[in-house]
């Protein structure tokens, strides 16, 4: 079966309501093509969660940035997977690479991230992706295969897992990737889920790319 398009915004710490009405306003006249077709995912701060979905028109949906590593508790400023899957929030991202290198997130900890998100019924978009030293260094391959190990290894289900290859070097940077560099990892990911999870979740998992297209420069 084909794989279905996916596109995602990540708003990542910014707007006001006001800006975020506005933007949500833009997209929802938007000329896309059916949600068979193509699967629209935008992604507001936490607060804004809310908001954005009682707005935003019902063929788009709505994801959280992150989400507590486990059942909620006394984790003073996390926020929950049960709370998003209360608020019908489907979608949430995990791994991103700010997260990765401003809050030390560990490969072990969007690992247990992403089982503990699949297992309360969320959807999860799973970023990896090396730094300018690593890739300058030639270990592209290896440090996205290393990251993506740490969630397969916790996982059984691949179904609602969209892998996100996000260059850090490309990521808030104005760099690009071009086409081909993205096409290349791509292709090394598809690779590696064939051959250490499976042919069936290598053919039906999206890798999408992150960071400004070269195709926008
Ligand atoms: O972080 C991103 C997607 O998650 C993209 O970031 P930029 O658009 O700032 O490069």
């Amino acid at each position: 079966m084909a794989r279905k398009f996916f596109v995602g915004g990540n708003w990542k710490c910014n707007g006001t309501s006001e800006e975020v009405k506005k933007i949500v306003s833009t997209l929802n006249q938007a000329e896309v093509p059916s949600e068979d077709v193509v699967e629209v995912v935008v992604s507001p701060p936490f607060v804004f969660l809310p908001l954005v979905k009682s707005v935003l028109r019902s063929d788009f949906h709505v994801a959280a940035q992150n989400c507590w590593v486990r059942k909620g508790g006394a984790f003073t400023g996390e926020v929950s997977a049960e709370m998003l899957v209360n608020l019908s929030i489907p979608w949430v991202i995990l791994g991103h690479s700010e997260r990765r290198a401003l809050l030390n997130e560990s490969n072990d900890f969007v690992g247990d991230k992403v089982a503990y998100a699949l297992s309360q019924g969320l959807k999860v978009i799973a970023c990896v992706g090396e730094t300018l030293e690593q890739r300058e260094s030639g270990s592209t391959v290896a440090v996205v295969a290393e990251q993506t190990k740490a969630i397969a290894e916790k996982i059984s289900n691949w179904d609602n897992v969209v892998l996100a290859y996000e260059p850090v070097w490309a990521i808030g940077t104005g760099k690009v990737a071009t086409p081909a560099q993205a096409q290349e990892v791509h292709a090394e990911l598809r690779k590696w889920l064939k051959d250490n999870v499976s042919a069936e979740v290598a053919a039906s998992t999206r890798i999408i790319y992150g960071g400004i297209s070269s195709l926008l420069s």
